[in-house]
């Protein structure tokens, strides 16, 4: 593989017609991470991933891979590589023309196609169904395959749309596991699309948090839960409450939540609207006189130790140091 290469974005928009997908946004990805494009539907990650790839034009603004500006290049002169989400392999192909293709189309000679094919099969674990055709593979095995197709260019970036968005929930969590393996073990940027925040947490070394084609929040995955810095971005990422006090909004851990007696001090006072067990922890839904919602992660020892019940009056209070003040 050729030395993986920062990424940079300058000022990137994307407009169709009157809609802004994009708004001027700048990012610096450092070679060699993972970086998850996170955020609801219609946030604007594809639109940047499709720039980056060279299969969007920009409307306005740069994309710099190294120190070349790649924002006017075809996609294959990039030096990026995209996996799709259907990962289109094609179906009349075996597994190693699949993975062969490209160069194929780039005129390798053949003895050379095979040798590299075979490689990137082996990394990927698919060896033994060199000689299948795509429909003959279950869903996880395709995705190998596509992955290994996208790879054989020697990208200094992997862009992956949804890559995992097709596979069953315990087939999504093996391949992703093998995604981070993959990447590390390559050393090169991987640009990865998804909508779930859970997804990007595990993987990401950088989330970038998109919001309507603006970039609300960026940072290590442990920085953006335990820093959020709105209330959007407390309320995407999950796991937090957020709750208007006189002095402004603040995002407290729905671990960070205590749940005491009606009426025994400062906090918030409501009624117990939901009790579910959840293995490691209880969650203990609130509903306060103003008829906000709170929600508490108890742990089993805490709960054991004064126990709740839907309709039971109670205060929930926080650590002061717990409480982040939003924007
Ligand atoms: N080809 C297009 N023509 C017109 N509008 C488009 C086109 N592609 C995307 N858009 C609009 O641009 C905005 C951003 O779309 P984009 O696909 O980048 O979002 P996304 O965050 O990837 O969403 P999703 O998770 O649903 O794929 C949306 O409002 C979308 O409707």
């Amino acid at each position: 593989m050729p030395n993986p290469a920062a990424l940079e974005l300058v000022a990137l928009s994307k407009r169709y017609g009157a809609t802004t997908a994009v708004d001027a946004i700048d990012l610096r990805i450092a070679a060699g991470t993972y970086c998850c494009l996170l955020g609801p539907s219609g946030c604007g990650k594809s639109s940047t991933l499709r720039m980056i790839a060279g299969h969007e034009a920009a409307s306005e603004g740069d994309i710099i891979l190294g120190n070349q500006n790649v924002t006017d290049l075809p996609p294959a002169r990039r030096g990026t590589a995209m996996m799709f989400q259907s990962y289109a392999l094609f179906p009349h192909l075996t597994v190693i023309d699949n993975v062969a293709f490209a160069l194929k189309m780039r005129g390798v000679d053949k003895a050379t196609r095979r040798r590299r094919a075979s490689e990137l099969l082996d990394l990927v674990a698919m060896t033994p169904y060199a000689g299948r055709l795509p429909t003959q593979l279950s869903g996880g095995q395709q995705q190998r395959v596509a992955l290994a197709r996208a790879l054989i260019t020697e990208p200094q970036i992997l862009l992956l749309d949804e890559p995992l968005s097709a596979l069953d929930p315990f087939l999504r969590i093996k391949m992703r596991a093998e995604l981070k393996r993959l990447q590390r073990e390559l050393g090169i940027t991987f640009i990865h699309v998804t909508h779930g925040q859970e997804e990007a947490m595990a993987l990401a070394d950088l989330v970038v948090l998109m919001n309507g084609g603006r970039i609300e929040q960026m940072g290590s995955p442990r920085e953006v839960f335990n820093r959020p810095r709105t209330a959007f971005v407390a309320r995407f990422i999950g796991g937090h409450n957020v709750i208007d006090t006189s002095s402004g909004a603040i995002a407290v851990r729905a671990d960070k939540l205590a749940l005491r007696p009606a009426e025994s001090g400062p906090g918030i006072a409501g009624t117990v609207t939901d009790v579910e067990y959840q293995g490691t922890f209880v969650q203990v839904v609130v509903k306060s006189e103003a008829g906000e919602e709170l929600i508490a992660h108890l742990g089993e020892a805490a709960f054991d130790a004064r126990p709740v019940a839907v309709g039971d009056g109670v205060t929930a209070t926080w650590d002061g140091a717990e409480a982040h003040v939003l924007e």
